[in-house]
């Protein structure tokens, strides 16, 4: 397990680019046959990958469960999510099988013991994106397929930032215990994310993005509104944004990313804005 110590807001404003890249970016998340996992100690949210291609993969592949969290299975104490952002698979979940086609979502409580993950053509595998933060209580499991998400359109062309938010992981779709989690795509021509943007000292958040052409990138903004880094993302990889931090990006060109959250509440609207004209 990648274990990422977390940094306070004085030492980020010194650190390198390289210093950013190791603490904050997520890469190598698919990998033929393997899970990835990048455990942050930052609310302790662990973000995860898998691309099954010659056979079904096991969850905790790459997980000591005992030495990695203290406890006899991963999600004992644990409840995740997952999205699938490449070709059709399905999830087996302690015997229980769900069919998860592009973009599909799952939910899985604490107390989910087996967990594997396949893909239903190799050549087109499937890509599990997955966060996993700590539970106390064991919701139902749910299958959120695309359409009964929450489509939620937001910007406009004029700011070019139209884009829809899908939310997956939200009190009006699921109960969870802290994990929220959605897709948000921007439409063709359109580059800006989260701008205005917002911190929300309350919750962390993580941003996965992809659907970026390899001649494409993404600059990804965070730090304190009066004092923004970014780092350079390209597809597939994600930024870990702490509590105070902001988290916006823009693109060369129009592309979708999931956002994860956990902390104190579920309360999608619970932000603190940042006007523009304020950022540093
Ligand atoms: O496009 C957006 O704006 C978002 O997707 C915002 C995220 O959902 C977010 O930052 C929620 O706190
Ligand atoms: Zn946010």
């Amino acid at each position: 397990m990648d274990t990422r110590y977390s940094t306070g807001k004085d030492a980020f404003k010194h650190m390198t680019t390289q210093e950013l890249r190791d603490e904050f970016l997520v890469d190598r998340i698919f990998r033929p046959d393997e899970v990835s996992g990048v455990y942050s100690h930052i609310d302790r949210i662990v973000t995860m990958g898998a691309m099954p291609v010659a056979g079904e993969v096991d969850l905790e592949k790459n997980i000591d469960a005992m030495k990695d969290f203290g406890v006899e299975y991963f999600l004992q104490r644990r409840e995740i999510g997952m999205i699938n952002i490449g070709g059709d698979g399905y999830v087996i979940a302690d015997g229980k099988r769900y069919e998860l086609v592009s973009l599909d979502g799952l939910y899985l409580p604490m107390g989910t013991k087996n967990v594997s993950l396949g893909s239903n053509d190799a050549k087109k595998p499937a890509k599990f994106y997955m966060s996993s933060t700590p539970a106390h209580h064991a919701f139902e499991a749910k299958h959120i397929v695309f359409a009964d998400a929450k489509h939620v359109p937001a910007g406009n062309k004029a700011e070019s930032n139209e884009r829809v938010i899908n939310q997956y992981i939200h009190p009006d779709v699921l109960d969870t215990c802290q994990l929220s989690m959605g897709l948000t795509q921007l439409k063709e021509g359109n580059v800006w994310n989260t701008m205005p943007v917002h911190t929300h000292e309350r919750r962390m958040e993580v941003y996965f993005y992809f659907d970026i052409d390899a001649e494409q990138t993404l600059f990804h903004f965070f730090g304190e509104p009066n004092e923004t880094r970014h780092i350079v993302v390209h597809n597939e990889q994600a930024v870990i944004n702490p509590s105070w931090s902001i988290h916006s990006g823009v693109g060369t060109s129009n592309y979708t990313f999931i956002w994860s959250m956990c902390g104190e509440n579920r309360t999608y609207t619970d932000m603190d804005h940042v006007a523009t004209k304020d950022l540093r």
